[in-house]
């Protein structure tokens, strides 16, 4: 029998990108917050989890109804999602184990499937290192030259988008993250931060519909994958298995 994870939701961002009236995790699709999108697909994954969120201490917007886990605590957010997520692990020192694996999903991606969780959760069950859902880059990659033209096509082979969650044990994700900003070391995700360590995190091929919002035109995308989610389970396709893998 699996162990039930501990899971890390950073939710203190301001959404600056998306310029809304409110951070984008209030933001609501078919009249619930994308927050409650989120926990609802994590909770339904790991009902049994322990759930650090990461709040904004001035958020006046949050409401612990929409919180479906037994067990979860409210943690400050710091200045930057890496000082959030530093800031959960903080919370839970001396309750979490070293060898406990902590897995850390954006509020910003509500439409990660119970599919794509449930296996990163198996493969990362006995890896030494950790991991995250990651979906193989599917267009041409172009660099700019600074002045808006075209300096360079880069090879695309090999090159992977990190989505979230990322799993890795405690002790190696806290040591990470101490190291990242006691160096000033701008870290996006926590597998940059145990890069910087030397190890190797394992790329698991996730859905490229698990979406990150963050511009305007991305709040009604999220709503129609969520609908066609909807409609998948309803005809038993949800389950079907990433098809990035093979597209490179
Ligand atoms: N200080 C911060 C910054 C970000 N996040 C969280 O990290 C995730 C990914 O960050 P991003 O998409 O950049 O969200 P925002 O910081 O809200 O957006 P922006 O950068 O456009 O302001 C989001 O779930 C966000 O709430 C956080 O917990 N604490
Ligand atoms: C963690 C992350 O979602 C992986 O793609 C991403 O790095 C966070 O996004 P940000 O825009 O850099 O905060």
């Amino acid at each position: 029998m699996s162990v039930a994870p501990w899971l890390v939701v950073p939710a203190a961002g301001q959404g600056r990108r998306m310029g809304a009236d409110r951070p984008k995790q209030y933001l609501a699709i078919d009249g619930r917050p994308v927050l409650a999108h989120t926990l609802a697909r994590l909770h339904a994954a790991f009902p049994a989890a322990r759930l650090c969120l990461c709040l904004d201490p001035e958020d006046a917007r949050f409401d612990p109804a929409w919180v479906p886990f037994a067990e979860w605590r409210r943690v400050p957010g710091g200045a930057e999602r890496v000082d959030s997520v530093a800031s959960a692990l903080a919370a839970i020192a001396g309750e979490a184990g070293d060898d406990d694996l902590v897995l850390v999903h954006d509020v910003a991606r509500p439409c990660v499937t119970v599919a794509d969780l449930v296996r990163l959760h198996a493969v990362l069950a006995d890896d030494p290192v950790g991991g995250l859902l990651a979906a193989p880059v599917a267009d041409t990659m172009k660099r700019d030259d600074g002045a808006g033209r075209v300096a360079t096509t880069e090879p695309r082979a090999g090159l992977w988008h990190a989505l979230t969650p990322q799993g890795f044990r405690y002790g190696l994700l806290r040591r990470a993250l101490t190291a990242a900003r006691e160096a000033g070391v701008a870290v996006t995700d926590e597998a940059s931060a145990v890069e910087a360590l030397g190890r190797f995190p394992r790329l698991v091929s996730g859905r490229r519909d698990n979406l990150k919002i963050t511009h305007p035109e991305d709040l009604a995308l999220a709503g129609q994958i969520l609908a066609a989610q909807r409609q998948a389970t309803a005809s038993g396709e949800q389950d079907k298995a990433p098809s990035g893998a093979l597209e490179r």
